[in-house]
């Protein structure tokens, strides 16, 4: 288990380490457009599973979605300091 926190350290070290095989630097490489799309894909996914399919397959889906978010974070060089002083 993982912390948001502990995802985003994973994250920004994938970015610096490139690990061969790893599904996060494709997504790092593939670029900002891709990325939101996929924070928009599993939006409406954590949405369909909170409406229609209940709290275990919402709290998968929303897992995704802070994935994708952290990942958008290290590609755009956002850090948590910036995003939680707005919190
Ligand atoms: N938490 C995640 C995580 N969540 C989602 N994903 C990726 O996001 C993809 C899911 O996005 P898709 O839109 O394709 O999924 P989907 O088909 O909509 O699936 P569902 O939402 O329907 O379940 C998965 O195939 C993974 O590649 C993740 N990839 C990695 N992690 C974490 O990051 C770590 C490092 O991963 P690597 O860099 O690949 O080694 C892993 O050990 C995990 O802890």
């Amino acid at each position: 288990m993982n912390s948001f926190d502990q995802i985003y350290a994973l994250v920004a070290d994938r970015a610096v380490n490139r690990p061969d095989g790893s599904g996060t630097v494709r997504e790092l490489d593939a670029g900002v457009h891709f990325i939101g799309k996929k924070i928009v894909e599993e939006a409406a996914e954590v949405w369909m599973a909170a409406e229609h399919e209940g709290n275990e397959s919402a709290a998968q889906e929303i897992s995704q979605l802070l994935y994708h978010l952290a990942v958008l974070m290290v590609e755009r060089d956002i850090t948590l300091e910036q995003v939680y002083e707005h919190l």
